[in-house]
This record gives C-alpha cells, structure tokens and sequence, in this order.
C-alpha cells in the first residue's frame, strides 16, 4: 500500500531523515514512535507531500509519489492529520464536517454518518462549536474530516498527546473502530496505545529507523519496553 525507501529529508543544510525504509500494508495500523526531535513529523509530513525527500522514493498503490506535493498526493487517497488539533473553531461541528465534505465531492449525509459511527457522542453535538470540544472530540473531529473523502490511507500525528487518560480511552475506542477500514500510519508516545493497536511499530532515533517490531507477543508488551525511547 504504501512502500518509503532510504528516505532523506533536510531542513536547509540540517539532515533529519537518514535512510529511512519502512511499509504499510492494506489494513495496517503501523506505528511510529522516538523521543521527541526523532523525525516523527517530518516523516508524516514528507509522505503527504509538504516536504520533498532530497533522496529515497515513496511509492503508494505501486506508483511513486515523491515529490508530488500535499494536494496530490491527499487527492490520491493519503490523508494527513497534523499534530496541532486545530478544527474550524468558530464553525459548529456540522459545518466543519460539511467543509470536509465539499472538500472531498461526498454527499454531506455520508460524511454525517460516517462522522456518528466513529464516535457516536457528535450524534447530539452537531450544532456545537467546534471551539468548545475537548482536546480529544477535536483530534476525532479532524480524523472524521480526513476520513470523509474515503482515504486508502491516515497519516496521524500524535492523536493523544496533551490529552487526558480518560480522554485517551476515547481516542483508542475510536483508533479500534477505525482498524482494518483504513490502513494508518500513527506517530504516538503512549507506548499503552501503540501495544493495543500496533500491528506494526517502528522505531526512529535522531532520524533513522533503529528497530521494527512485527511480533505480536513482542507488540502486546511494547509498554514496558521504554528503553525503545
Ligand atoms: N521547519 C524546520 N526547520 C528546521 N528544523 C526543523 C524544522 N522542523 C523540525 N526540525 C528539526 O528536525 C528534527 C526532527 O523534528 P520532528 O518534528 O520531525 O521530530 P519529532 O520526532 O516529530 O518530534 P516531536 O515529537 O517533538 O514533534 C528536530 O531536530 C527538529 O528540531
């Protein structure tokens, strides 16, 4: 689905990415996970086009897309959630689900409806405004709106951050529901989420991929491996 090799990507004269390799298949939740400053961002923000790899190719669906910018490469299927939680704060709930839909040419009920499923609480918060929902409805609401053009693939950055642990069980359900309908690539520090989701996890250090974890046993205990980190 989605194949990156010996990727390279600078800021200016500032290498961050080195050589790194990685692959998601269809219907993966593959994580990412390093401290902060690892190059956790970067690397979502190369594979959907706001940054340009200096080396290395992506190739999604077979087909390279390196280099072919951010609106593209959402066109093709990829979509991107970024780190910052920022929705349409003066819109209602609806509307910044509405913007999606024209966004993407979906029927708006669709959008609805998808939106509902994935976390039934917008059911009763339609008119709301987006400004006034907690951290964790705003992380679902922006994963709802990428979610309205029917993206083969989500990019996440760090649903859960800045979120409180009751509100992270919020994220997980919804993570859970999303699994096998979509293939992700998550960058997230809660090793308890990546142990529950992962079915693969990779793990970056000061730019490069230092290990990939595949088996599930070795997955499923993955929280108490903060040495990875
Ligand atoms: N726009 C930029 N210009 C120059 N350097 C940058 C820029 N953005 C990030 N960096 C540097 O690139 C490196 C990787 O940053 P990146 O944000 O990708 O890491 P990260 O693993 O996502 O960390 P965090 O969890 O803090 O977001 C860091 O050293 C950072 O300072």
């Amino acid at each position: 689905m989605l194949a990156i090799d010996k990727v390279d990507v600078s800021y200016g004269h500032a290498q961050v990415l080195h050589q790194v390799s990685m692959e998601v298949r269809k219907g993966e939740m593959v994580f990412v996970v390093g401290r902060n400053g690892a190059g956790k961002t970067t690397l979502l923000k190369t594979i959907c086009g706001l940054l340009s790899p200096g080396q290395g190719t992506i190739h999604y669906q077979e087909q390279p897309i390196q280099g072919l910018g951010a609106e593209a490469i959402a066109q093709k299927g990829i979509q991107y959630v970024a780190q910052d939680k920022r929705v349409f704060q003066s819109l209602t709930v609806r509307e910044n689900l509405e913007m999606a839909a024209y966004a993407s040419g979906k029927a708006i009920d669709t959008v609805l409806e998808q939106a509902v499923n994935l976390y039934p609480m917008f059911e009763k918060m339609m008119q709301r405004k987006a400004g006034g929902l907690s951290g964790g409805q705003r992380e679902i609401l922006l994963i709802a709106r990428a979610l309205a053009g029917s993206p083969e693939v989500v990019l996440i950055d760090e649903p859960t951050e800045g979120l409180a642990s009751i509100v992270i069980d919020d994220i997980l359900e919804m993570l859970r529901e999303l699994k096998g309908t979509v293939s992700g690539l998550i960058v997230e520090q809660n090793l308890a989420v990546v142990s529950r989701l992962a079915d693969r996890v990779y793990v970056m250090k000061e730019g490069y991929i230092v290990n990939e974890i595949t088996d599930p046993a070795e997955i499923s205990n993955f929280a108490a491996m903060g040495q990875y980190l």
